[in-house]
């Protein structure tokens, strides 16, 4: 369904707090998901993603704040949200025992889809996971990547509005990582509403077209990512590589320029290099230069370095 920059927000957070005895996971979270457009939400192990999907789904109950998804109240109101959503988990959970088809079939009836319509809706879901010719085929028959595929079409059979999909490629292989990216692709182009929680920088940067950036239960930063890059990490970076005394001079002889920089495994990165004055280019010597990345954003913002 297309939708328009006009419509109101898809997702709404306010305030939202969630603690589970001494550990709050979530702290005053506020976000905005503005209806058509694919979110990333990017953040370290343990930032309070899974657990802010929790709650847009009714599934855990916030302690303060107020939600709401598709206009509705959540959790107040979630049933109503629930029918226009679709919920992809981060777990499989499909019914090995019956086939692709049977398992889209279940999910159409119990998301109410009409009994004339179910057949269209199960077909056209087939065809979103690229599984027509295996629609027959029994789930534990199923490589892993056709599994994640009709997990996918599965929260899809609806047509929903919303699709919240939690770490859609965590733990795959690179080539089903790149199935399940075209088909989260071909979701956005038609206007579906996507809120994708990641730990996978790449995944964010090919995908959304904005990212929030989760540390700590709240969202530290917001915008498209190429707003991030040139809010807080700029055009360009320089790598420099060697020793340990050498890169610690590296850090050093930056610093004192007024220059950040970040360790990049066994390299530092000078960041913002656009605005590199040549007399402290020449003081650091030969270096590799590269694009600015979302994962300098990333480690600038929280610290934290995600594979
Ligand atoms: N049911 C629970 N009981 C107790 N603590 C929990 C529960 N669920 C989450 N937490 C804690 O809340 C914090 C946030 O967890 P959450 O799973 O939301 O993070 P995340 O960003 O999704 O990380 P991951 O990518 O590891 O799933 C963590 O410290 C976690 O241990």
């Amino acid at each position: 369904m297309s939708q328009s920059e006009s419509d109101p927000p898809a997702i709404e957070l306010a305030g939202v707090v969630k603690r589970f005895g001494a550990v709050t996971a979530v702290n005053g979270l506020d976000l905005t998901v503005p209806a058509g457009i694919c979110l990333g939400l990017l953040g370290p192990n343990g930032a309070g993603k899974s657990t802010t999907m929790r709650m847009l789904t009714g599934q855990a109950r916030p302690d303060a704040g107020d939600i709401r998804v598709l206009g509705y109240r959540v959790p107040a109101e979630s049933k109503h949200a629930r029918a226009l959503m679709g919920v992809v988990p981060q777990l499989d959970n499909l019914d090995t025992e019956l086939t692709a088809r049977e398992n889209l079939s279940v999910f159409a009836r119990l998301y109410r889809v009409p009994g004339v319509e179910r057949r269209v809706a199960v077909d056209a879901a087939l065809a979103l996971g690229q599984l027509v010719d295996r629609a027959d085929t029994k789930v534990d028959e199923l490589s892993g990547g056709m599994r994640r595929r009709l997990l996918i079409a599965r929260g899809l059979v609806h047509r929903p509005r919303l699709v919240l999909l939690d770490e859609p490629t965590v733990g795959l292989d690179p080539q089903v990582r790149q199935e399940l990216w075209g088909l989260i692709d071909r979701l956005r182009r038609d206007g579906t509403t996507v809120l994708m929680s990641t730990h996978y920088i790449e995944e964010a940067e090919r995908l959304a077209d904005a990212v929030a950036v989760m540390s700590a239960g709240r969202v530290i930063a917001q915008g498209s990512p190429a707003d991030l890059l040139a809010g807080h990490a700029g055009r360009s970076a320089v790598e420099y590589n060697g020793p340990p005394d050498r890169l610690s001079e590296i850090e050093r002889i930056a610093a004192a320029a007024g220059m950040p920089t970040r360790r990049t495994g066994p390299s530092v990165s000078v960041l913002r290099a656009e605005e590199m004055p040549p007399s402290v280019a020449a003081a650091l010597g030969p270096g590799t230069p590269r694009p600015a990345n979302l994962e300098d954003v990333f480690v600038t913002l929280t610290g934290e370095f995600v594979a």
